[in-house]
């Protein structure tokens, strides 16, 4: 579970985030809307322990970030727009030193499992990733995020420069993990996908969320006109 409590981030008179309150549950999809610059990125590095909150708490299973400690860490996982892999190792290399990273020998069986669970194709298993497209990059990080026992999974713009059939894809995936009890928390652009696969919805603006939807009770259509009155 995800929370923000009272969460600010200042940079000398700047606030990037202005005393976000939020929870994202077990099995909770919450997908960030906001225009660039509005704070996004700084929530998730918040969580992330990249950064030092201002005041305010973030915690992760009850836990407060404190950068630096790797309490939080442990329950977290990452995928940014852009999955930093080795591009030497294959797929299934990747995953094998990822996990025993996080403390997890898994043998090969196990490996395959989680790699298919993310959706990545068999013939892909054994290949290197540095030829890998980015949804396939991201299912070997989503595998890691898997395999790793997140509870929680943070993601900037993942579905930025997928094709459909990457982002139908990845929506899917994103589905199991929420199946799997998983809080998922995503800054995005892509209203339409945010609708597809979000229990929840937040309009971020200059620092402020200003609403939080449930998904179930609105449209893509919807979701567009309150964006663009609340950016404008
Ligand atoms: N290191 C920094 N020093 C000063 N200001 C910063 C720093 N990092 C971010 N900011 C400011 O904080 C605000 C929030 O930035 P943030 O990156 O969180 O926005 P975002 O919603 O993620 O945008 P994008 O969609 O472009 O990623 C912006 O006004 C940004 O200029």
């Amino acid at each position: 579970m995800l929370q923000a409590i009272d969460l600010t981030k200042k940079y000398g008179n700047q606030v990037a985030l202005n005393s976000l309150n939020l929870t994202v549950k077990p099995g909770e999809v919450f997908c960030l809307l906001g225009q660039n610059g509005a704070g996004k990125t700084t929530t998730i590095n918040l969580f992330l322990g990249f950064l030092q909150a201002t005041s305010g708490e973030a915690r992760v299973n009850g836990i407060p970030v404190v950068p630096g400690q790797p309490e939080t860490v442990k329950h977290l996982a990452y995928i940014p727009e852009v999955v930093m892999l080795y591009p030497n190792l294959t797929s299934l290399e990747n995953l094998d030193f990822f996990s025993r990273i996080a403390g997890f020998d898994y043998d090969r069986e196990a490996l395959e499992a989680y790699l298919l669970r993310a959706g990545l194709r068999e013939d892909a298993f054994d290949k290197r990733v540095g030829n890998h497209s980015k949804g396939m990059r991201q299912k070997v990080g989503i595998a890691i995020a898997i395999a790793k026992n997140a509870s929680a999974v943070l993601m900037d713009e993942p579905t930025s420069g997928l094709d459909p059939g990457a982002t139908h894809d990845f929506t899917e995936t994103v589905k199991t993990l929420a199946g799997n009890n998983t809080s998922v928390f995503m800054a995005t652009h892509d209203i339409f996908n945010a609708v597809n696969m979000a229990s929840h919805i937040g309009i971020m603006r200059k620092g402020n969320l200003v609403h939080v939807l449930r998904a179930d009770d609105i449209s893509s259509d919807d979701v567009r006109q309150l964006y663009l009155e609340t950016i404008r």
